[in-house]
């Protein structure tokens, strides 16, 4: 990494409660992302690469450790400026892409540009034309293939034009060749405004793309080449 840390995560750890066993999936992660750098996070599975985005993402606190996004201690402000500060500098593309279904592909990238009370129905769709679907506006998720479904949730992820964008197996159920087309056209995307990207992946092959790989292995995480 060259550039300053801009996504900092120190001696964080998190755990679930099962039962009344509390279980521990990180055990003190240290990571260091710079402004613009593209990471891909491997690792086998259960490893605790969702749980650490979630963390990074400020969608699930850490019971112990910090993290910080542009030298602001995420955990740190109230829920309320944790959500304003989602909202303006973040965009997540989850795992089975998280589509409300009774929307339309406009009205689902629709919804994180209302929050800001923004153009949202321009943004939304200059966004949805961005990855290629301005033909698809008002189809429902169920009309769509998942290939455009996917590529929908990038528009929503992308529609407040976040500083950081966090993608979870974003290719996880496409093909190879869609896979490997729709993660190329979230990279362009993402290099336009600089922004930072966080990619959890089971193919190492795609992980290539990327500046870094990180591997989530026995709850810590490691540099690939220091392995
Ligand atoms: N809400 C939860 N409650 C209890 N345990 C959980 C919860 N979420 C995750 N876990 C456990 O934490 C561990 C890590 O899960 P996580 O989803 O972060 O792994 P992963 O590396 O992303 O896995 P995969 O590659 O299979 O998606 C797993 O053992 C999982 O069962």
């Amino acid at each position: 990494m060259n550039q300053p840390a801009w996504i900092v995560a120190k001696d964080v750890h998190r755990s679930y409660q099962l039962a009344k066993k509390s279980v521990e999936v990180l055990h003190g992660v240290d990571l260091e992302i710079g402004r613009g750098e593209k990471v891909f996070l491997c690792g086998p599975s259960g490893a605790g690469k969702t749980t650490l985005m979630y963390t990074l993402a400020g969608l699930e606190a850490p019971q112990q450790g910090r993290v910080e996004i542009d030298g602001i201690d995420l955990y740190g402000l109230s829920r309320k400026k944790q959500a304003q500060l989602r909202n303006a500098k973040m965009g997540y593309i989850f795992q089975n892409y998280y589509l409300l279904p009774e929307l339309t592909a406009l009205e689902n990238v629709m919804v994180p540009a209302m929050i800001g009370g923004k153009n949202k129905f321009q943004l939304a769709k200059e966004s949805l034309a961005r990855v290629g679907l301005e033909n698809r506006l008002d189809h429902l998720p169920s009309e769509l293939s998942g290939g455009e479904q996917q590529r929908v949730a990038i528009a929503r992820a992308l529609v407040n034009q976040p500083e950081v964008v966090f993608a979870d197996e974003p290719t996880g159920n496409l093909d190879s060749r869609n896979g490997k087309e729709v993660l190329q056209m979230l990279m362009e995307i993402v290099d336009e405004s600089n922004a930072t990207l966080v990619v959890v992946t089971h193919d190492e092959h795609l992980a290539e793309l990327g500046d870094r790989t990180l591997i989530v292995k026995d709850g810590l995480v490691r540099n690939q080449l220091d392995i």
